[in-house]
């Protein structure tokens, strides 16, 4: 599977490339012909405009030195290159073939200095990356293979042609097994593949092993809160606990609170699956607690498919997996709980609730605050997720109002 997603001989012709150019619309897409061929007005504006342009993208049969050198370079680009020069997000991929998609980056450098050149030969170096360089020519405009110093051997001018829309977003053909983990044993694999450069991989896959699942044959319910940061998740499930005499259990657990930050500094497929296994851990425990009484979950595999799935696709809603993805089916292999309450505010009230709590605010939460697109695709993302899928409850009311609300359709929904 992973050998699909390289550039080999002859096959950059049947490829579409994909430049992020403006987040709130469709990206421009283009193939790639020997003969040349007249520019749109969409593409006249990425291409048409003046300064150099090139494109970049990571290569490697090696998936965990792919996502490294990836959110390396996205983090030298963008501490590095002057402000003249704008870098969007671009993939090149086979339409609707899973995990064919490269990732990389165009750059349009409207600069007099030679910085961003400067930059790119040093990343060229990189077994794991190649550059095109973009020119124009009146209404054309060719790829080539780049180097700085003199033309690449055998390098053969290709010309840009427009292309319509995927069917599917370039960024929704990677998610399964790079984002999203279907299976305990998938999100496992990632973790053996870094205990060479992440030695706390081996301390988490320990945790792991040590947990035994207990099938939940007849078990007391398992009620599972959801929601965005601030959304009220913390009092709620502590007041579950209480007015139902209920066990109380986190995704991540506690046992692997220690690790989190190590992990939550990684690219997305070494962070996505760490958080995976926590659920796998919390299953475990969900397992052998709703023997003896209730249990109540903070977040569980909604939270880490949402965030996943949100994190992976650029720009807007609609380039979300389609409702009837088979993304959002929750892993065969994971003990499903008997409700799922997804707790929605709106965007205003929650951010006066974080303001009010005056707490230092994570990464994601400020990006959150910042970008109301993907705090849109994490609750669109909660909402698509089926067998369980949630249910949405209005969070806005007082506590004690919210309380009394979700304490009736436990009752109803878990005879509880
Ligand atoms: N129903 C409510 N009405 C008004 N304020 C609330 C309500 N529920 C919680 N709050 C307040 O909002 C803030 C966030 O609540 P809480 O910590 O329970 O959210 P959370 O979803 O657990 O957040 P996080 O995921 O970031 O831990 C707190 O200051 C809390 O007191
Ligand atoms: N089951 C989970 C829980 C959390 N995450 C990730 O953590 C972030 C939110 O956690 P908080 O402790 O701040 O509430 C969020 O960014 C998720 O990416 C997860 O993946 N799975």
């Amino acid at each position: 599977m992973l050998r699909r997603a390289m550039f080999r001989c002859g096959e950059l012709c049947s490829r579409v490339f994909a430049v992020e150019f403006d987040l709130r619309a469709e990206p421009l897409y283009f193939t790639l012909s020997s003969s040349p061929q007249v520019l749109h007005h969409d593409h006249q504006r990425l291409f048409g405009d003046c300064g150099k342009l090139f494109s970049l993208h990571v290569q490697s049969e090696n998936r965990i030195e792919k996502a490294q050198t990836h959110a390396q370079i996205k983090h030298k680009l963008s501490s590095t290159l002057s402000r003249d020069c704008d870098v969007f997000e671009a993939s090149s991929f086979i339409p609707d073939d899973e995990n064919s998609v490269v990732k990389g980056f165009f750059i349009r450098d409207k600069s007099t200095t030679t910085l961003s050149e400067e930059l790119l030969n040093t990343l060229r170096q990189s077994k794991t990356v190649c550059m095109f360089s973009y020119k124009r020519e009146g209404q054309y405009c060719w790829q080539e293979l780049w180097s700085p110093v003199s033309p690449v051997k055998e390098s053969v001018r290709q010309y840009i042609t427009p292309a319509t829309a995927a069917k599917h977003h370039p960024s929704t053909l990677n998610i399964r097994n790079s984002d999203v983990f279907y299976s305990m044993d998938e999100a496992y694999k990632v973790l053996q593949e870094c205990t060479d450069i992440i030695p706390e991989s081996k301390a988490v896959l320990k945790l792991v092993d040590e947990q035994l699942e207990i099938s939940s044959g007849d078990a007391y319910p398992v009620i599972v809160i959801e929601g965005l940061d601030a959304t009220g998740k913390t009092t709620l499930t502590e007041a579950l606990r209480e007015s139902l005499n209920a066990t109380l259990l986190k995704s991540p657990p506690q046992c692997l609170t220690s690790f989190r930050q190590r992990f939550d500094s990684e690219p997305p497929l070494i962070r996505r699956a760490f958080y995976a296994l926590g659920n796998y851990i919390t299953a475990a425990h969900i397992g052998k607690e709703s023997l003896r009484a209730p249990v109540i979950v903070d977040r569980y595999w909604h939270s880490t498919a949402a965030y996943a799935i949100a994190t992976a696709v650029s720009g807007r809603v609609e380039n979300l997996p389609r409702l009837d993805s088979e993304l959002y089916q929750w892993p065969g292999d994971l003990l499903q709980p008997n409700l799922v309450l997804l707790l929605t505010v709106n965007p205003e009230e929650r951010l006066r609730r974080l303001r009010d709590r005056g707490q230092d605010k994570t990464v994601e939460e400020a990006e959150l605050e910042l970008n109301q697109l993907f705090r849109l695709k994490v609750e669109e993302a909660y909402k698509r997720i089926q067998n369980p899928a949630c249910i949405i409850v209005d969070a806005s009311p007082s506590p004690q109002e919210v309380l009394q609300q979700v304490q009736r359709l436990i009752r109803n929904k878990c005879h509880l």
